[in-house]
């Protein structure tokens, strides 16, 4: 301090008087102590905390961006956020969001904050109006200030104040009456009114300090209460003490009180109204040196705040009656040691001005340090957690992107491997079906061929009461079909139906087996309804319609004597006709090779009008036909001529035999005759009728054998081939299913991979946020 008086000294003159001009010419731009300081440092202390404050808002606005794009991106941007972000890590990505801006208003707020605090009348207000340059607080002798006064800038032209829990700009002349204790409008002690001074007025004002004046601690008992309103973010306190008198106790017990609140609490002296030491300089410096002890004592040894070294910078003597009174001439343009000044004026405005330039440089720092210290380590710590969180998202997302590529590969496996054998097993079963087709084919023919030839037993076990009536035969006929079709089916359901019924399911199982392996168990869970076979087990249907098959049989009842040359001519004709059937069978099954169709009607096909049945198979039938024509027509001729034939051959043989014997053979014709004629009952009618209806319904039944073997082998085919359709259809969903998940995860994958992209954009924000600020405490805070 002594180098410092020394150097300022120098613009005093060299009879003692204050060069007005020197001072002048300091204080011109922003004021003598700040010019002094930017010389010497080239740049005010208090700007450290302007642009400390500038800095770090520039990164909160950074932080707030960073904290609003993650934000946005873990609830929206993430397409499978579900799976890698869960709800609490949303909603803590979301209250970063309120704590940024919470900071950030905090921060908007934030400025140095110096408290004055001592007796009534030791010149508080003085100090503040001294230090502002311009009388903004009320002063006066007795009891001035009753409430807190905060001054603070703004950027307007205007000043006003506002009064604790109003929002109503009054006229700043009326803190005048407002925070005076004589005024009628009593206000609480510790109510705030705050006065809005434009910066531009004030230097200190422009720079973010924000000045508070009190009522005397020795007016109010309720000192918990200031502390608690007023003291708790002050930057730095300044106890004004009246240097006429000494320290007192109510002062001491209240910075007792601050200083168990705050830790190490920045206290600055100050002797005001020395003044008035003037009048006695023989006391002076002895005076100066008690106070300048118990100030120091109560600094170092009572509140335990300060070093030696640091209680020796903290404590001053100063008048501020003086240095306002010399500022306001100042900026009056006249010369501030015009008017009645006590001597040695000019040093207790040095010190003032030392006190000044101490004050910005203790505010600026314990302010950078205590505000934006924590601001900092806030803003590291959410930048940390939120690079944590994002890394933990990461993992989970570099874990889900492997997953889904493993899926990936064993889907694309699955799907191809799936075609492949798909193909396999289809040339298979197709192979399996067409072997099962031509096996039921021949079991059904030979168990037919066999059923034909047991016929007669089939017939035969007909009961129906038998009369040669038109009437009654017909239905006979129609009840005989109905039996025998009936018979054929049943007898075929019981040779065949059980095995075959079992052949086709266990090719449906093995084939369903087979299909189902193909594709993965839960996509065919889902389709189950698709892949059950059938509620009832098959049958296979015999379509036999015998109705239609003998409509044309036409039963001959007539008696014939079985020794007539009738007989013998029917029996020779019979050979033919017998021929002739044959052919005609071989026609239909040659007509049925032919079409191949299995899906032909057996009735219409075998229908009296059915050329298939007319027509003989070729031409040689033809030939046959007319021969057996020309036959009858000789036989007929012979039974005509049979009387004149017979005399002869009588005559011949009763000369040659004797008429002995033909007498005898003659009576035994007649009784053989006689015996069949008699025994021409209805039961031989009726077995008559059985024998003709089983050799007609035998020929006819023999034509459909190969037909009806081929419509069961269809049957069993279209059953097995609906079968495998089924299941296809089955695979090829599945197929889809797989192709459509398979696009699925191929989307999922690229998503994620963005989202990777941006999760590790995001955390390199963090690190350049964090960056910034280790670089911002590197400079701002650590430096101090
Ligand atoms: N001689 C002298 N008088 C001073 C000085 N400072 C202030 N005063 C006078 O002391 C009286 C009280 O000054 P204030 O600034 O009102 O004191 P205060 O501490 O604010 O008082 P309250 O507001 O009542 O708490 C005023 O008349 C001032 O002019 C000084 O340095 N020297």
């Amino acid at each position: 301090m002594a180098a410092y008086l020394n150097r300022t000294l120098s613009m005093v003159t060299g009879n003692g008087s204050f060069d007005s001009h020197s001072l002048n010419d300091s204080t011109s731009s922003t004021g003598a102590t700040r010019a002094l300081h930017n010389n010497a440092n080239d740049i005010s202390p208090l700007q450290i905390f302007v642009r400390a404050k500038k800095k770090i808002n520039d990164i909160f606005v950074e932080i707030e961006d960073y904290v609003s794009e993650t934000t946005r991106f873990v609830e929206g941007d993430v397409p499978i956020s579900g799976d890698i972000i869960d709800k609490a890590e949303t909603e803590q990505f979301k209250s970063y969001v309120l704590k940024v801006s919470g900071i950030r208003e905090v921060l908007s707020r934030d400025h140095m904050k110096v408290a004055f605090f001592g007796r009534t009348s030791n010149g508080k207000s003085s100090v503040i109006n001294a230090m502002l340059r311009d009388k903004i607080l009320p002063s006066g002798i007795g009891h001035t200030t009753n409430c807190f006064c905060q001054v603070e800038g703004i950027d307007g032209q205007e000043a006003y104040l506002v009064k604790e829990g109003s929002d109503e700009k009054l006229n700043v002349t009326s803190i005048k009456q407002l925070a005076n204790a004589l005024c009628q409008e009593k206000l609480c002690e510790s109510s705030l009114v705050r006065i809005f001074w434009p910066r531009e007025r004030c230097s200190l004002l422009r720079d973010d300090v924000v000045f508070v004046d009190s009522p005397g601690v020795d007016v109010s008992p309720n000192l918990d209460d200031w502390i608690d309103n007023h003291c708790l973010n002050a930057d730095v306190f300044v106890l004004v003490l009246n240097s006429e008198s000494t320290m007192t106790l109510a002062e001491k017990s209240f910075f007792h009180e601050v200083s168990t609140r705050l830790s190490k609490p920045n206290i600055f002296i100050l002797n005001n109204r020395w003044d008035a030491s003037a009048s006695e300089p023989e006391f002076q410096e002895s005076v100066k040196a008690q106070h300048q002890e118990r100030c120091t004592d109560f600094l170092i040894k009572e509140l335990k705040v300060s070093t030696p070294k640091e209680a020796e910078e903290r404590v001053f003597f100063v008048s501020a009656r003086e240095t306002l009174q010399a500022r306001l001439k100042e900026q009056e343009g006249l010369p501030a040691i015009q008017g009645a000044l006590a001597e040695g004026f000019q040093n207790r405005y040095f010190e003032f001005q030392d006190f000044e330039r101490k004050f910005e440089e203790c505010i600026s720092q314990s302010a950078v340090r205590t505000k934006f210290a924590q601001h900092s380590s806030r803003g590291k710590s959410i930048a940390n957690e939120m690079r944590q969180m994002l890394d933990g998202i990461y993992e989970r997302a570099n874990v889900m992107h492997n997953q889904k590529l493993d899926q990936k590969k064993k889907l694309t496996d699955r799907i191809a491997n799936t075609e492949q054998q798909l193909m396999l097993v289809t040339r298979e079963m197709k192979m399996k079906i067409h072997n099962m087709v031509e096996e039921v084919e021949q079991k059904v023919a030979k168990a037919l061929n066999e059923e034909i030839w047991r016929l007669n037993v089939l017939v035969d076990e007909f009961s129906l009461p038998f009369h040669t009536d038109s009437l009654v035969l017909n239905v006979y006929k129609k009840e005989i079909n109905a039996h025998v079709e009936s018979g054929l089916g049943s007898n075929l359901r019981a040779r065949l139906s059980t095995a075959l019924a079992m052949n086709v399911e266990t090719a449906q199982r093995e084939m369903t087996e087979r299909m189902t392996a193909l594709v993965p168990p839960e996509k065919i869970a889902q389709q189950t309804q698709k892949i059950v076979i059938r509620n009832q087990p098959f049958e296979m249907l015999y379509t036999l319609n015998c109705q239609n098959l003998c409509s044309d049989f036409s039963e001959d009842l007539e008696f014939r004597f079985s020794w007539g040359i009738t007989a013998f001519i029917a029996r020779f004709s019979g050979k033919y006709k017998d021929k002739n059937s044959k052919a005609a069978a071989i026609a239909a099954a040659n007509a049925h090779n032919r079409h191949n169709n299995s899906n032909m009607n057996v009735s219409q096909m075998m229908s009296p009008s059915s050329p298939m049945c007319l027509m003989p198979a070729n031409e040689s039938d033809l030939i046959t036909q007319e021969q057996l024509s020309l036959i009858s027509k000789v036989a007929v001729a012979s039974i005509g001529s049979q009387g004149t034939v017979g005399l002869i051959v009588a005559g011949l043989m009763l000369k040659t035999i004797g008429w002995r014997v033909l007498v005898g053979a003659g009576v035994v014709y007649g009784c053989v005759y006689l015996y069949e004629r008699l025994s021409w009952t209805n039961a031989a009618k009726e077995r008559s009728f059985k024998n003709q209806y089983v050799k007609h319904a035998t020929r006819k039944l023999k034509l459909i054998v190969d037909l009806t073997s081929a419509n069961c082998s269809h049957q069993v085919q279209q059953e097995l081939s609906s079968t495998f359709a089924r299941l296809c259809r089955v695979i090829d969903t599945a197929t889809t299913e797989m192709n459509d998940e398979l696009k699925e995860i191929e989307s999922s994958l690229t998503q994620l991979e963005t989202s990777q992209k941006q999760i590790k954009s995001l955390k390199n924000k963090a690190n350049y946020i964090l960056n910034e600020l280790d670089i911002f405490e590197s400079n701002y805070i650590k430096a101090n």
